[in-house]
């Protein structure tokens, strides 16, 4: 008997035209503790794109790269989409599948990391989605974080030292490697991996951005000094967040005369907006005005690795495949990754 019927990408969502900008926000924030200034400034963030932000576009590249992949190595599943906040929304994927007759469903999250946004929001929008649908819902399960999966650090590795090329020669010398991935408030960063698990201040999520920070690294040509830092902060200025910031610490790298910075997103699966104006154009400018030299690598997107590490995915949970995992980390509690 097939396990599944069907695999679901289920992603974040954005606009695609200046009209839906706000409605797009409005549907992120809702009942989110995010004062009106941001959201008016982030709401610039897309204007400057003409409302458009790649997230769909980029799923809509993995979704044909990964149905090619699946064809290619005989995994007979339809590849379906929904997103948590924009159309395809979730619920009508789902609503969807089930009129098609799907009764079970293998799903991947666009987030590889445990904590709370990158996981439980996702388990929490799938019931939601199930619950509005009733009795005869798809059962979902949700692909485990794939963090520490080959597929998803060999694209790292390769971009990484593609910016580094990029660098002029006597910058790269003293280039310092800055693994950037998005900021939650500590609170939440305590509770990822669940809690009194040992995994130190910024909990799971915290030890897990380490970890492929030096996955990455270990893989390079020689040794690189690096350190993890953070972006798209957002929430009120008395909540702590996780830092350091992205520009503040640039900042004091080039008072420490640092030449040059390369940028890794490795908190991210796709260059999507928070990429493209964070680091592409505000931190960017910041590395401008220090007059450092600054490259950003390019996140994993469609490289063949990461889109074999999908298929691969899929084999553990239809195949009784073993898990292929790098590094050492303990697993977090209640948590399958
Ligand atoms: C960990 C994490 C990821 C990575 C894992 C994953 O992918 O899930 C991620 C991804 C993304 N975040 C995105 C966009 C936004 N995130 C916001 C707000 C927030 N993100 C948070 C965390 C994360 N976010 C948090 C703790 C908040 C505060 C509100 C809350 O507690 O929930 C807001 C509201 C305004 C603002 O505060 O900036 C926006 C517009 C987009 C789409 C980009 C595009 O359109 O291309 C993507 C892929
Ligand atoms: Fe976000």
């Amino acid at each position: 008997m097939r396990p599944y019927d069907a695999f679901l990408l289920i992603s974040f969502g954005g606009p695609e035209g200046e009209d839906e900008v706000i409605p797009f926000l409005e549907n992120v924030t809702r009942g989110r503790n995010i004062p009106r200034e941001r959201l008016a400034e982030v709401g610039e963030h897309y204007f400057l794109f003409g409302g458009v932000s790649p997230i769909n576009q980029q799923c809509r590249d993995l979704i044909a790269a990964i149905t090619d992949d699946f064809s290619a190595n005989g995994i007979d599943l339809p590849v379906y989409w929904g997103n948590r906040f924009w159309a395809p929304m979730l619920t009508d994927t789902l609503a969807a599948m089930r009129d098609d007759g799907v009764r079970r469903v293998l799903a991947l999250p666009t987030s590889a990391y445990c904590n709370w946004s990158s996981r439980t929001a996702y388990e929490e929008d799938i019931a939601r989605a199930r619950a509005a649908l009733g009795e005869d819902a798809p059962e979902v399960d949700l692909i485990r974080p794939f963090y520490d999966h080959p597929g998803f650090v060999e694209p790292l590795v390769e971009h990484t030292l593609a910016s580094l090329d990029a660098l002029p020669e006597d910058q790269r010398r003293g280039a310092r490697l800055l693994f950037s991935a998005h900021s939650i408030p500590m609170a939440m960063a305590q509770e990822s991996g669940g809690p009194g698990q040992g995994f130190g201040p910024a909990g799971a999520y915290g030890a897990q951005l380490a970890e492929v920070a030096r996955l990455v690294v270990d893989r390079l040509d020689r040794e690189y000094p690096f350190e993890v830092v953070y972006q798209s902060r957002s929430g009120p200025p008395s909540q702590p967040w996780l830092e350091p910031d992205v520009n503040d610490r640039m900042e004091e790298l080039a008072a420490e005369g640092v030449p040059a910075v390369v940028v890794v997103p490795h908190g991210f699966v796709s260059d999507h907006m928070e990429v493209k104006f964070d680091l592409d154009v505000e931190a960017r400018e910041t590395a401008q005005k220090l007059g450092i030299g600054y490259e950003r690598a390019l996140s994993p997107g469609t490289h063949p690795a990461f889109v074999s590490m999908v298929t691969d995915l899929v084999r553990e949970y239809t195949g009784g495949k073993e898990p292929r995992k790098l590094g050492a980390l303990p697993r977090c509690a209640g948590c399958d990754c």
